[in-house]
């Protein structure tokens, strides 16, 4: 398959060359937006942008063919990611190329700040000569505070303890053996904010960090200190910032990155201030980030849209692991068996276990999302795939059970689903032998061996002579071939399941023969993909 990729927001053109190197027909718009965009997005199935391209519902709508948005850039806040998973959609960014620059621009912040640059270059150019106003301060021996010890509040601390700063940083998802490795402390955040002379913030904008500072709060800030925002605009609250600084909480402030982009005039009133000194989203603008991110998200893309690998998805987990040879056969009898058991499963069941054991039972996460494929493919118009099958289900109100067993008693590996209260089979296990050889290997506890693909009729008897024979002549009066059969009884003259493959399709007339038969019970018809 031939694909095309649409590139926008002004993405450095290494991405053209690598995405034609991949042999991917690239087009670049810079200049398309609203209905112009959504007309043109139908025909592409990757779109590539930074921050500026709102990639929303109803562009994501609009996309047809669309298989892969790749952010050149880290924060996806622009993306809709919950809508492009419930698409199908896989979305990618390139965590680390733009970290170095971003990390450097803070640092120019916080000296720009200390040292009032812009104010005074701005008032030399206004041929004004004010050296007494533009008094600033030494970093050494501050402490700098740091919200969010990631990739750029590492790579910041490094480079400001150069400077003789003492960093202190809070983050409640980095470890110790982290922070002490970068000699940093780690303290709780109002400790943070009562201790910092300089304050950088360097987390995704979230409900947690949306308005980290504002006035709510103001009586925690050490008096006169300076913020940076290189981050996310709205992790200060824009609006408190003028009040901050002239009621004296805070000297000054550096911001990268606003709630709206460009500013509203609102907010250009407001970063007029002499005290708040600006850049308009530049963190990552340099040549070498902008050639790193457009050449890392250019060759994710094309790999993942050859299925070769799935680097820098963030929300394929599943999907990342389809190339993992030692778990695509469990992936395809997971996915054949949740077809089977949707089959067995009466009408309405939301309500399924899925019992992982031996092997397989590591890659249970991945499993769980190809057993719902094969039960929601059956049920769901739209495609369903490794990305949205969770989506499905719990827009279905589907319930799932997951429990996980490391050592098989009978095979290496083994798949069971539990149905419902409701269905005629309660359970069915399966498993794989070798790379290909799916299997179902157990029916409520009756042992019985059979290939999971085709058409399958299961029923009930009792175990007694001649049985057999009604089904199979009953069949080929019918002239329906038998491919293979397996039979599992509890004692002699018990009861017994009997799983019967056929070589054709069977109509309800078809089937009614053999429900029709004496002693046949719970007749069940299952139809597999064939591979
Ligand atoms: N200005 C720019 O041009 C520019 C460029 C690159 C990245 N960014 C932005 O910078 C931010 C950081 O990027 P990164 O690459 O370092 O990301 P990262 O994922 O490496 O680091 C984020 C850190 O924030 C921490 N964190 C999350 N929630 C937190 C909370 N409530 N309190 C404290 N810490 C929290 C995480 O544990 C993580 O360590 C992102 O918002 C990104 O979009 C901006
Ligand atoms: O999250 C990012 O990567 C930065 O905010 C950079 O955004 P940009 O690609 O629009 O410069």
């Amino acid at each position: 398959m031939s694909f095309n990729v649409l590139l926008l927001d002004n993405v450095n053109e290494n991405c053209e060359e690598v995405f034609e190197e991949c042999g991917i027909t690239v087009h670049r718009n810079h200049n398309l937006s609203g209905q112009e965009l959504y007309d043109e997005i139908k025909s592409y199935h990757g779109l590539v942008v930074r921050s500026a391209t709102t990639v929303d519902a109803d562009l994501l709508q609009a996309a047809d063919n669309l298989k892969v948005v790749g952010r050149a850039g880290v924060g996806v806040d622009n993306i809709d990611i919950e809508e492009a998973t419930a698409r199908g959609i896989l979305v990618m960014n390139t965590p680390d190329g733009n970290t170095i620059s971003t990390a450097e621009h803070t640092c120019g912040m916080i000296l720009a700040l200390a040292r009032n640059i812009p104010q005074s270059v701005n008032k030399v150019k206004n041929r004004g000569w004010d050296r007494k106003k533009y008094m600033g301060t030494e970093v050494q021996t501050k402490t700098l505070g740091i919200v969010g010890l990631g990739k750029i509040g590492s790579e910041v601390t490094k480079r400001m303890q150069q400077f003789g700063m003492e960093v202190k940083a809070y983050d409640p998802y980095a470890s110790v053996e982290k922070a002490e490795r970068l000699g940093v402390e780690l303290t709780e955040l109002d400790e943070l904010l009562s201790t910092a002379d300089f304050l950088t913030v360097h987390t995704p904008l979230t409900e947690k960090t949306k308005g980290l500072i504002s006035m709510d709060n103001a009586d925690k800030l050490k008096k006169g200190m300076f913020l940076v925002n290189c981050a996310r605009g709205g992790i200060f609250k824009e609006d408190d910032l003028i009040p901050l600084i002239e009621e004296g909480y805070i000297a000054g402030v550096a911001v990268d990155s606003y709630s709206s982009e460009p500013p509203t005039d609102e907010l250009y009133d407001l970063l007029d201030h002499p005290q708040i000194i600006t850049t308009p989203h530049l963190g990552a603008s340099t040549e070498e980030a902008q050639e790193k991110v457009a050449v890392q998200i250019a060759r994710q893309m094309s790999d993942a849209l050859e299925q070769k690998s799935f680097k820098g998805s963030l929300n394929g987990k599943s999907i990342s692991l389809t190339t993992n040879k030692e778990v695509q056969p469990y992936l395809k009898l997971a996915e054949k068996l949740g077809s089977m058991a949707i089959q067995l499963a009466p009408e309405h069941a939301n309500e399924f276990s899925f019992r992982y054991t031996g092997t397989c039972a590591k890659f249970a996460d991945v499993l769980t999302d190809s057993i719902l494929k094969g039960i929601l493919s059956q049920h769901v118009s739209e495609a369903v795939n490794l990305i949205n099958a969770r989506h499905f289900a719990d827009e279905r109100g589907i319930n799932i059970r997951e429990t996980t067993a490391s050592k098989a008693q009978t095979f290496n590996d083994l798949i069971t689903i539990t149905l419902d209260d409701g269905a005629e089979y309660q359970e069915v296990s399966a498993t794989v032998f070798g790379d290909n050889d799916y299997r179902i290997v157990e029916i409520d506890g009756f042992g019985i061996e059979l290939q999971l693909e085709g058409d399958i009729i299961m029923y009930q008897n009792v175990d007694k002579p001649g049985m057999l024979a009604g089904v199979s002549g009953a069949l080929a009066n019918q002239d329906i071939n038998i491919a293979s059969l397996s039979l599992g009884r509890t004692k002699k003259g018990e009861n017994a399941i009997t799983a019967v493959s056929v070589d054709k399709e069977l109509t309800d007339q078809e089937l009614k023969t053999i429900l029709d038969l004496d002693g046949v019970r719970a007749l069940q018809y299952v139809s597999l993909p064939v591979d």
